[in-house]
């Protein structure tokens, strides 16, 4: 029996998809596994016993992820289960910054009870007049999940796309529709474009990645969107930006205090990725990607170890072990089996930056005394037998 945890509302088209095997807890220290949406776990300790967290979406900022590494926690995502949601926020986020439809719908709720308002509208409409997207510039950066989807819409909308990615996915590119022009320097985006869209995760390195110098590389007038983090935009500079014009509106789904309330910066609150479908979606990879690690140790779409695959166990039973990755792991285990006349069936083993995996079938069930003795190798953080 496995128990599981939700540090967040999750679909229940999702959490229907565990077995009987499967009861959810509220303590979390008898969780398994942890599925969790945006909660904040970085400040969080984490038991024994809990073996994979799940985030029913895409941005993994909210977790330590090596702090889950170096404990033997799996962290895994849901990539692209929820870009559909995304890409048509942001295609509204692209028609409410060309027109004014905000601030007119406002208009429209301050006259309700003005018998006048018809014809106290043609008059005052021209106050909300805006620009059509039809043959503007759209500038992309980041063309994973969300930003391929943007793109290929956007020209389908009869908008000219130029991409930026320099470490662009082969399935990404392949998807890309042809009529994208490919930029190599994203200094061009910004000053080509005249509306810019990031979809880059957060990352040290991509941190304000759109600070006051890249503004000032911007045309005037720009219109920017920010779907993917706030953190990635120094909003400080674009309150300025938007404030002297040089940007013409700024759109983020995430609401701080900074943003929030500022003219001509029209801010939601992170609702991307809240559509039922969404939901359902990432509910469902998620609980999937659970149930396969504690059942069969199989390793997908993890965001801090290795991809490793063996379907299910072909032999008595399967050893899976986390640890780090450094140098005669493997030969270490196989001795310690190979010493207590184990065979080994079948096996896999996967590296992922300092973090590595390996997977095990044998012949035979192990006993207590060899999980000890692999447990004692140095650079072992877990083992599991299933
Ligand atoms: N608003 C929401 O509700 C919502 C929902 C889902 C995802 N997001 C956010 O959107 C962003 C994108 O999500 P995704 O699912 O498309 O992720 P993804 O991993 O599929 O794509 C990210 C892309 O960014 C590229 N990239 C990384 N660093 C880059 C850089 N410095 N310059 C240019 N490109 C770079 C990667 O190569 C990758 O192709 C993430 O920040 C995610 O957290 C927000
Ligand atoms: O990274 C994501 O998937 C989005 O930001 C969605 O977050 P949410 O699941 O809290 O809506």
């Amino acid at each position: 029996m496995y128990q599981y945890s939700c540090m967040n509302a999750i679909s229940e088209v999702g959490l229907q998809k565990f077995t009987d095997q499967y009861t959810k807890t509220e303590v979390k220290e008898d969780a398994d596994a942890l599925l969790v949406r945006s909660a904040a776990l970085h400040d969080m300790e984490f038991s024994d016993k809990l073996a994979a967290i799940a985030r029913a979406g895409a941005g993994v900022n909210n977790i330590p992820l090596e702090r889950c590494a170096e404990q033997g926690i799996v962290v895994f995502n849901t990539p692209g289960a929820n870009a559909n949601g995304v890409k048509e926020a942001v295609i509204a986020g692209l028609l409410l910054a060309s027109r004014d439809l905000a601030d007119g719908i406002n208009w429209v709720k301050a006259e309700s009870g003005n018998e006048d308002i018809a014809k106290l509208a043609e008059k005052e409409k021209k106050n909300f007049a805006g620009s059509e997207i039809k043959g503007k510039k759209l500038g992309i950066i980041g063309l994973g999940a969300i930003g391929i989807l943007v793109a290929n819409t956007a020209v389908h909308l009869g908008m000219e796309v130029y991409g930026y990615d320099p470490y662009i996915s082969v399935d990404s590119a392949w998807n890309l529709s042809r009529e994208i022009t490919h930029i190599t320097d994203v200094n061009d985006i910004y000053r080509e474009c005249d509306y810019i869209t990031i979809h880059v995760p957060l990352l040290e390195s991509t941190k304000k990645m759109i600070n006051e110098e890249a503004i000032a590389e911007m045309k005037d007038g720009v219109i920017l969107l920010n779907y993917a983090r706030d953190l990635l935009v120094d909003e400080e500079a674009v309150v300025k930006a938007v404030q002297s014009g040089k940007i013409r509106r700024y759109m983020s789904d995430f609401p701080n205090t900074t943003t929030a309330g500022v003219k001509n910066c029209i801010v939601t609150p992170h609702l991307g990725a809240s559509t039922s479908e969404s939901e359902d979606n990432c509910a469902v990879m998620a609980v999937k990607e659970v149930m396969d690690y504690l059942e069969n140790g199989n390793i997908n779409h993890s965001v801090n170890y290795p991809t490793c695959d063996m379907g299910k166990c072909k032999g008595v039973c399967r050893v899976a072990i986390n640890h780090k990755n450094i140098k005669n792991m493997i030969g270490q285990f196989a001795s310690v089996l190979g010493e207590a006349d184990m065979n080994i069936a079948n096996m896999a083993n996967q590296s992922k930056g300092e973090y590595a995996y390996s997977l095990f079938d044998l012949d035979t069930q192990i006993t207590d005394e060899v999980v000890e003795k692999l447990k004692n190798v140095q650079g072992v953080l877990r083992i599991r037998i299933l």
